[in-house]
């Protein structure tokens, strides 16, 4: 659905983006992350056939995105900062955007009625949009790219003006958007909400991608050797005399009833660990094998 190939963008002598490859499937939802300034609303901006760039090729929907052949159905995109004309209204700019698409008054009052109900703007949409605030132009920005029901959304920072109820509808509305078979191209810097929604996940740096992988098994590939341990109460201390002499446990961390132990291997050893403990004939309430959340990920990545 999305197909970057070697795209290569320069603004004057500054080397944005060095050979950039990124394959999107059909209904499938990619979080494109990455560092301030590292190019992914450059990225975004060039997918919609906004700006041009030196070197690649750039496919949306079957179309090659630099030659101004993108249809309305094609792509709905959202700015990181979406811009508006200030004098009118939520509902003005949606009928406008209707007009321009040719389309009839009462198609268009159904669809805005619907869309600023959906992004829950429906109480400020006859006030003028120069008094939003910047989380409500997200929100309206959201609604404008969804106006035309399109194959591709491009989301760029989509929630980063939105208050924590406002991100749980931006994740809502794109996990409606996956039900619904869109493909969903997102930037964010807010991970604990691409954790939720994401399917596969980029991380671009310097110029190119450096990690692809579905969230799970990136997950997975970056998890901790820790197992945190809760049990009922606080065992006898020479049952964490006997689990750090074994050869497989590097480190043991006791705080009151919880242990946090890491071994030298999650695959070789977890068994091992696990049947030691359950041997000790202590009470356990808790076993967790530590992961790494996609901040941690991230930043270990970025290192
Ligand atoms: N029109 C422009 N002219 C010159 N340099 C630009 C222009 N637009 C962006 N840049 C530079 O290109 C680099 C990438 O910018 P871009 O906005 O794509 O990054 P980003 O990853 O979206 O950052 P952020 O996460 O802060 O939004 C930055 O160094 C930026 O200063």
């Amino acid at each position: 659905m999305i197909k970057i190939e070697n795209l290569h963008k320069r603004y004057k002598g500054h080397k944005v983006l060095k050979g950039l490859n990124i394959e999107v499937n059909k209904g499938e939802i990619y979080g494109f992350i990455g560092h301030n300034g590292v190019g992914k609303s450059t990225t975004m901006n060039i997918l919609a056939g906004l700006i041009n760039f030196q070197e690649g090729k750039c496919i949306i929907n079957g179309r090659d995105s630099s030659c101004k052949g993108l249809r309305n159905k094609d792509i709905g995109y959202l700015p990181e900062d979406p811009k508006f004309y200030p004098y009118m209204s939520a509902w003005e700019y949606l009928e406008f955007i209707g007009r321009i698409g040719g389309e009839a008054g009462n198609i268009i009052k159904e669809k805005a009625a619907k869309l600023l109900e959906r992004v829950k703007l429906e109480k400020a949409a006859k006030r003028p949009i120069g008094g939003y605030s910047r989380g409500m132009k997200q929100r309206l920005g959201l609604a404008v790219a969804m106006y035309h029901d399109p194959f591709v959304y491009l989301l760029d920072e989509p929630s980063s003006a939105l208050d924590p109820e406002g991100r749980l509808d931006m994740v809502n509305i794109i996990e409606d958007l996956k039900s619904q078979g869109k493909t969903v191209f997102l930037s964010t810097h807010i991970l604990k909400d691409i954790e939720r929604v994401c399917d596969r996940v980029g991380i671009i740096n310097d110029g190119k991608i450096v990690v692809e992988d579905k969230l799970d098994s990136l997950i997975g590939k970056y998890i901790q050797p820790v197992y945190d341990i809760e049990f009922l109460k606080k065992p006898e201390k020479d049952i964490s005399d006997r689990l750090i002499k074994l050869d497989y446990v590097e480190k043991i961390d006791v705080h009151d009833n919880k242990f946090s132990i890491t071994i030298k291997n999650v695959e070789r050893d977890s068994k091992n660990l696990l049947r030691e403990v359950v041997e000790s004939n202590t009470c356990v309430t808790s076993i967790n094998l530590r992961r790494n959340s996609l901040e941690e990920i991230f930043m270990k990545v970025a290192k």
